[in-house]
């Protein structure tokens, strides 16, 4: 996790939550950086984190989720287990605090790969997220998810290419092409049945143009000036 404070004191600010997600490989990382320092110079605090980990508990359970083999219901378990401890450690506190909560990767990351990718039963991933997600006080029913979520969509195999030889692949990273098609058809059916929430990036572009529309996607939503060119 990666807090960060303006040089000058905001002033109080409603808490945004947003996710990014995409397939492994699809160039997330280096844009999570450039909008954290983007919400900074906007003089926002901001809680850089990721899942599974996020808090030393769920750091564990991911280099376990990472590592061995288990089946598809460990592997929902143990990264719902994570991000409970997730949510109520540093997710709720900071957006509690009016924060700026940039996390990579959230449950659609489950419902893409441990429901698309593996195959296993939605209905389950849906009880598990309403019991870690539930916040009663946001109404009856109500589930803490992301503001927005910024989806990197790239063909998987432009982005096994990226990937070949860039790191030493882990559990998920070493699964064939098919798995990633599986995982990208996944995010396409969440993005189609949640447009207001997902922001769609084409990945397959540059860097500086995939970082426009990066930028361009949370300036549409007001919470970043849009005109403003950098990254
Ligand atoms: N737009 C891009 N064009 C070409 N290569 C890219 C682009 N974005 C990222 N990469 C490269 O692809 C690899 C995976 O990017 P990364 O940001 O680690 O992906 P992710 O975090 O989504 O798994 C890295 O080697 C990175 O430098
Ligand atoms: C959050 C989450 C991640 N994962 C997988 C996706 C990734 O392959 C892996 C780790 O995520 P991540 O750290 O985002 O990997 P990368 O830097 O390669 O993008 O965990 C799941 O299978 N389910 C989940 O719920």
């Amino acid at each position: 996790m990666t807090p960060s404070s303006p040089a000058s004191s905001p002033a109080a600010s409603r808490g945004l939550f947003i996710s990014f997600e995409g397939i492994d490989g699809a160039g997330k990382s280096s844009h999570i950086q450039g909008l954290h320092d983007a919400f900074l110079a906007a003089g926002r605090h901001v809680v850089s984190t990721r899942e599974p980990g996020g808090t030393p508990l769920a750091e564990k359970l991911r280099a376990l989720f990472l590592q061995e083999p288990m089946d598809a219901l460990t592997e929902a378990l143990l990264v719902f287990a994570g991000r409970r401890d997730h949510l109520q450690q540093v997710i709720e506190p900071a957006l509690a605090r009016g924060d700026v909560v940039l996390c990579d990767r959230f449950t659609d990351a489950t419902f893409a790969y441990q429901g698309a990718g593996r195959g296993f039963d939605l209905q389950v991933l849906q009880v598990l997220e309403r019991m870690v997600q539930a916040r009663p006080e946001l109404g009856e029913g109500a589930l803490r998810q992301p503001d927005l979520t910024i989806w990197f969509d790239l063909p998987t195999e432009v982005a096994a290419e990226r990937l070949a030889g860039a790191r030493a692949p882990d559990r998920f990273e070493a699964e064939p092409q098919q798995f990633f098609a599986r995982v990208a058809a996944g995010y396409a059916e969440r993005a189609l049945a949640q447009p207001a929430r997902f922001a769609r990036i084409d990945s397959h572009q540059p860097k500086p143009a995939v970082w426009q529309a990066v930028r361009q996607a949370v300036a549409a939503q007001g919470w970043l000036p849009a005109s403003k060119v950098e990254g």
